[in-house]
C-alpha cells in the first residue's frame, strides 16, 4: 500500500516582485514501511514540500495544482484546517533539526509525553508506562527515573531521541524527518540514524527523510528523490541512484559528496553556478543553464525518462551514465 502519493504538485508564493513557483509538477510515492529520502541543495523546495504536506504553507503560498493523497483516500490539499490538525502529530508525525521545537522547556518530559496521549483514554499510570516503554525504545537509560526531568537536563542527542519518541508515541503512518541529524556531531549522527532504522523496522511506519547529506540518505532510505529548483529531477531506489545516477544534477551532487571523493581535498568541490530565480524559470530543462551537457533540445521540456525499475530522470540525455568526475 502507498501511504503518501504526491501527484503533480505545484506550489507558488506571491511575492512583491512577482509569482515564485517553488514546486513544479512534483510526483512521488512513499510506500508503507519504506523510507524515502529527499535530497537537494538549499532552496530546492524541501521545506515547501513538507509544509504543503502538513497544510502549513505560509500565507502567501498556495497549492496551484496537484494532489497529496494520504493513506489512499484523503487528499490533503482538500482537507480543512481542523481535519489537518487531527492528522498532524497523530497519523503524520514530524521530527526537525532542533528538538527544542518539539519540547516544552518548562514541562517535564513525562508530562509532555502524557499530554500527547490525551485522547488515549488511558490512566496516568498507563500513559507513563507507555512513555517509559517508548523512551526505552529510543535508548534513554533509566527511563522511569527520567520522566520527571526537564528537557534541559538531557544532552543534545538525548533531546533529539526524546523528540523522536514523542513523534512515534501515537504510532503514526508517516514520519517526516527534516534534517534530524544535521545538528548532531558525527558519532551521534550515526547512532541516531541506526536508531531511526531500528525504530522504523520495529514500529513499521513509513518515513519521508529530508536531508542535504547524501551519506545519510544512503544509510537510511530505500528510495529517494532528487530535487532541483522545485522539481523532481531524478527518482528511484537509493541503490539505483547511487550506483547509476543519470541526471547531470544528481551526478554532480554525487561527485561533490565528500564521502565519495577518492582523495582528501583541501576544499570541497561545489556545483558551479546558482539556482535559477524561481520567478523566471529557465525555459525547457530547469537545470540547463548549469549543465555541461545542455544542447538546443534542452530548451524544450525534458521527458521523465524511464530507466528500468522505478528509476526515472527528467532529462533529454539520461542515457549517459556517471563518469567519475573530479567536479
Ligand atoms: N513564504 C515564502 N515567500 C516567498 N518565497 C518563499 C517562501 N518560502 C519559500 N520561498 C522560496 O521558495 C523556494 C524554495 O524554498 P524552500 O525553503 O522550500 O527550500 P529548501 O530546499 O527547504 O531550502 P533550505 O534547505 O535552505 O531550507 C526558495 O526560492 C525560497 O526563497
Amino acid at each position: 500500500m502507498t501511504v503518501l502519493a504526491v501527484k503533480n504538485l505545484s506550489v507558488a508564493f506571491h511575492t512583491e516582485s512577482g509569482r515564485l513557483e517553488a514546486l513544479k509538477d512534483v510526483s512521488f510515492c512513499v510506500p508503507s514501511n519504506r523510507s524515502v529520502g529527499v535530497v537537494g541543495e538549499s532552496g530546492c523546495g524541501k521545506s515547501t514540500l513538507i509544509n504543503a504536506i502538513l497544510g502549513l504553507l505560509a500565507d502567501n503560498g498556495k497549492i496551484s495544482s496537484g494532489e497529496i493523497v494520504f493513506e489512499g483516500d484523503k487528499d490533503l490539499t482538500r482537507l480543512d484546517a481542523t481535519a489537518m490538525r487531527g492528522l498532524r502529530g497523530r497519523r503524520i508525525a514530524t521530527v526537525f533539526q532542533d528538538p527544542m521545537g518539539a519540547l516544552n522547556p518548562v514541562l517535564s518530559v513525562g508530562r509532555q509525553m502524557r499530554d500527547i496521549q490525551y485522547r488515549s483514554g488511558l490512566s496516568k499510570r498507563d500513559k507513563d508506562a507507555r512513555s517509559v516503554a517508548m523512551l526505552r525504545k529510543v535508548r534513554i537509560p533509566d527511563p522511569e527515573s527520567r520522566l520527571a526531568q526537564f528537557p534541559h537536563e538531557f544532552s543534545g542527542g538525548m533531546k533529539q531521541r526524546i523528540a523522536i519518541a514523542m513523534a512515534l508515541m501515537m504510532e503514526p503512518a508517516l514520519l517526516i524527518a527534516d534534517e534530524p541529524t544535521t545538528a548532531l556531531d558525527a558519532t551521534l549522527e550515526v547512532a541516531t540514524i541506526e536508531l531511526l532504522k531500528d525504530l522504523q523496522r520495529e514500529i513499521g511506519c513509513s518515513v519521508l527523510f529530508i536531508s542535504h547529506h547524501l551519506g545519510v540518505i544512503a544509510e537510511l532510505c530505500d528510495e529517494m528523490i532528487v530535487m532541483y529548483a522545485g522539481e523532481v529531477v531524478e527518482s528511484g531506489t537509493t541503490r539505483e541512484i547511487f550506483h547509476d545516477a543519470r541526471h547531470p544534477y544528481t551526478q554532480k551532487l554525487l561527485a561533490c559528496d565528500p564521502a565519495r571523493l577518492s582523495q582528501r581535498v583541501a576544499r570541497l568541490p561545489t556545483i558551479a553556478g546558482t539556482l535559477p530565480d524561481l520567478r523566471r524559470r529557465p525555459s525547457g530543462c530547469v537545470f540547463q543553464p548549469r549543465c555541461d551537457r545542455a544542447d538546443a533540445q534542452c530548451l524544450t521540456t525534458p521527458p521523465n525518462a524511464p530507466l528500468g525499475g522505478s528509476h526515472i530522470a527528467r532529462c533529454w540525455h539520461a542515457d549517459v551514465p556517471l563518469v567519475v568526475m573530479s567536479a
